[in-house]
């Protein structure tokens, strides 16, 4: 069976992404299958750039096919920041809670109808042949006032989407993919790799 790697160093999305994958026939592992891989640098000016640039560099270094993830939040108060810069928005060594303080104190004042969002993601599949395939997915949303929910990760809890009553945190795994910029891209993916796997 052909092996893929979820090349993330984000837990929260290998278990999406794993969760996605799991009904193909393909053995997944992940970078905790692997030791001494250096971090991707990612200085891409794009979330299909960076999302490239990591398949290369994971597939590379584990001499294996690579699924990468780029991701982040763009925020229309923010004229789309922190795009992707998501990871970094609070500081280079940035842990999710330090990023969502820092989206609320950006926010302080501005009304809900001014706070709408939008998760997007871009994955990418790199071969160690060279093959490289792409696939990307949006989610609408708008930035609540505080946090709430305890799943997903990143700034899930603070993303609210009306139409479900609930922000992305009180969503299950499942849920999730099913309605996710990630879980959209991963819909893309798993059709993509199914034909490739033929
Ligand atoms: O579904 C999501 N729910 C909440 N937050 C999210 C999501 N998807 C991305 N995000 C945020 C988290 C992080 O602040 C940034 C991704 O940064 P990004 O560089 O793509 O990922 P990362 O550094 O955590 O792991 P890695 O680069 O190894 O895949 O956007
Ligand atoms: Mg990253």
């Amino acid at each position: 069976m052909k092996e893929v790697v979820v090349a993330t160093t984000n837990k929260g999305k290998v278990a999406e992404i794993a969760l996605a994958l799991a009904n193909l026939p393909v053995k997944v592992l992940d970078l905790s299958d692997f030791s001494d891989i250096p971090e991707a640098v990612e200085d891409g000016d794009s979330f299909m750039a960076n999302a490239q640039l990591k398949a290369k560099h994971y597939a590379h270094h584990t001499g294996k096919a690579c699924l990468a993830d780029d991701s982040g939040l763009e925020v229309d108060a923010l004229g789309g920041a922190p795009g992707i810069y998501s990871a970094r928005f609070a500081g280079e060594d940035a842990n999710d809670a330090a990023n969502n303080q820092k989206l609320l104190a950006e926010l302080i004042g501005v009304v809900p109808e001014k706070r709408t969002a939008r998760f997007r993601c871009v994955l990418a599949l790199a071969d160690i042949d060279g093959t490289i395939m792409t696939a990307d997915g949006v989610r609408e949303g708008i930035i609540g006032q505080d946090l709430r929910g305890l799943g997903g990760f990143g700034y899930d809890p603070l993303f609210y989407m009306p139409e479900m009553e609930k922000t992305m945190a009180e969503c299950s795994k499942s849920e999730k993919n099913d309605i996710s910029h990630r879980g959209q891209a991963l819909k893309i993916m798993t059709k993509i790799l199914g034909e490739y796997l033929k």
